[in-house]
């Protein structure tokens, strides 16, 4: 049994008792990185001196204060598009290779207040754009239950690293599903908070009205403390919400006796695969057994949801990534002999394929003659997605269905077909239009012993509730108990 298969309750129990310490968990991440990562290769830069010194540290404090972090101790994983002082953030692209960010995301801070120990930065697909890993510009993620299939993306190092064992709990983005899918693809859980409930300060943007960054656990409790470590209002982001953040994990003493479901068939329907459906239906009859009811609804706009957040993730993206210009970050090109070429030089070799589509699909629809037939007309579609959710929300407390249409794909099967490949997020995709938060939760496994994953998702800043809901099938269920051989 490995010290990862307690949770942070238990660990710091453990820690005050004196029978482990900080440098135990430590060792247990690294030692299990040098075990696995070759296989897996979730992990682009690692911080071992600092990782190592900083838990000397925390270990002689044990005995002498009474006040502790939240996170006293645990060993972390970053996703690498969030910045860390000092310490190389990529965002798994060539164009910021031997980026050095001077400043720490306001997470990165939040984490240090809270006394957690940062192992390293994780692989993603470049730029967060992807959803299996593979685009990244430095290596190939695989998944820990099968090593031939992808770990899902953007966030596959952060949910492999968690899968994996190599840390208890990391760091995602979720821009369209990129902490709730490879959550679901290696058997995670993962949470895609409220647009607005975690600061993005230091998030480095892909489409800013949509990206957030969420926590993946092995446990909705430990879930449930690193959210508590992060959210918040923050005066670097204009965009973070003064909502009060409520005791998460008080939350997870609840029941859901009385708890009203909402299942929208458009999530049971075409292209969602046989044992993804049946695997939900039994999760719902795990949730009927305690005490909630569901009912079939209708999201009616849902169908619109991948085409919608194509065109705006897109033309934010091509907004955002032109600071990237071989003059201020990063990579620049030896092959120029004016500005000109310099800047198309340098984002020519810098950025890999997937990140140039998205740059010209963005362009494309922000062009004057096109801007109206395209972007404003995909902001009306996303102010319909929003209220179809609304409207459920009147009635129900949550809405139920699978994360993803099917378990996990091989690598290479979907990389040269984007369409197939952006298809994949029809299920997550829909919560990132319209604000709202979602967890993905282990819910069973595929004929080929995959991990298949339950999508709970909730009204805005309710993610107590789901908590709750998410918490309550995890202890009336055994899913979380299974973990991969590598
Ligand atoms: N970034 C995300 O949330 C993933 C989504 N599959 C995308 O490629 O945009």
């Amino acid at each position: 049994m490995s010290l990862f298969d307690y949770k942070i309750s238990e660990l710091h129990s453990m820690l005050h008792k004196k029978e482990i310490s900080v440098t135990d968990l430590v060792d247990q991440s690294y030692k299990r990185i040098n075990e696995v990562e070759d296989k897996v290769e979730a992990f682009l830069t690692l911080d071992e001196e600092k990782a190592r010194s900083y838990a000397k540290q925390l270990d002689e404090a044990i005995g002498t204060k009474d006040q502790f972090g939240l996170l006293f101790g645990m060993p972390i994983g970053i996703k690498d598009n969030i910045v860390t002082k000092g310490l190389r953030t990529t965002c798994a692209s060539k164009i910021l290779d031997n980026f050095d960010p001077i400043y720490d995301a306001t997470v990165v801070q939040k984490l240090q207040q809270a006394e957690s120990v940062t192992i390293g930065k994780l692989n993603m697909d470049e730029f967060a754009m992807g959803s299996s890993t593979e685009n990244s510009g430095f290596k190939v993620t695989k998944n820990p239950w099968n090593t031939s299939y992808v770990p899902g993306g953007s966030s596959g190092g952060s949910a492999v690293a968690v899968a994996a064992g190599e840390v208890p709990f990391s760091l995602g983005s979720d821009t369209g599903g990129s902490v709730r899918q490879p959550a679901s693809f290696c058997g995670v859980v993962g949470l895609k908070p409220t647009y607005g409930r975690v600061s993005r300060y230091g998030l480095v943007a892909f489409a800013s009205s949509l990206d957030i960054i969420g926590p993946i656990t092995n446990s909705v409790e430990d879930n449930a403390y690193l959210l508590q470590a992060i959210a918040g209002v923050d005066p670097m982001d204009g965009t973070s919400a003064n909502v009060e953040v409520p005791d998460y994990l008080s939350a997870l003493t609840g029941d859901v006796k009385g708890l009203k479901i909402a299942v929208p068939s458009e999530y049971l329907g075409e292209g969602v695969s046989e044992e993804v459906k049946q695997s939900v239906l039994s999760g719902l009859k795990v949730l009927e057994g305690q005490g909630a009811t569901w009912e079939e609804v209708s999201l009616p706009h849902s169908k619109y949801a991948v085409a919608t957040y194509y065109l705006l993730s897109s033309s934010e993206a091509s907004a955002n990534l032109s600071r990237f210009d071989g003059v201020r970050y990063g990579y620049r090109t030896d092959n120029a002999s004016n500005l000109l070429e310099l800047y198309k030089q340098s984002r020519s070799e810098g950025f890999g394929d997937e990140v140039k589509r998205r740059i010209m699909l963005g362009t494309f629809a922000l062009s004057s003659g096109y801007y109206d037939a395209y972007y404003k007309k995909a902001q009306k579609v996303r102010t319909l997605i929003k209220k179809d959710f609304e409207d459920v929300f009147e009635k129900y407390d949550v809405i139920i269905g699978p994360t993803t249409p099917t378990p996990a794909f091989k690598v290479g099967e979907k990389i040269s077909d984007p369409l197939t490949m952006y298809a994949n997020d029809i299920l997550t995709i829909p919560m990132n239009l319209a604000g709202v938060p979602a967890i993905s939760v282990p819910c069973g496994l595929s004929t080929e012993g995959l991990p298949l994953g339950l999508q709970i998702i909730g009204k805005h800043f309710d993610e107590s509730t789901i908590y709750r809901v998410a918490h309550t099938f995890e202890q009336a269920t055994e899913f979380h108990k299974e973990k991969p051989q590598l």
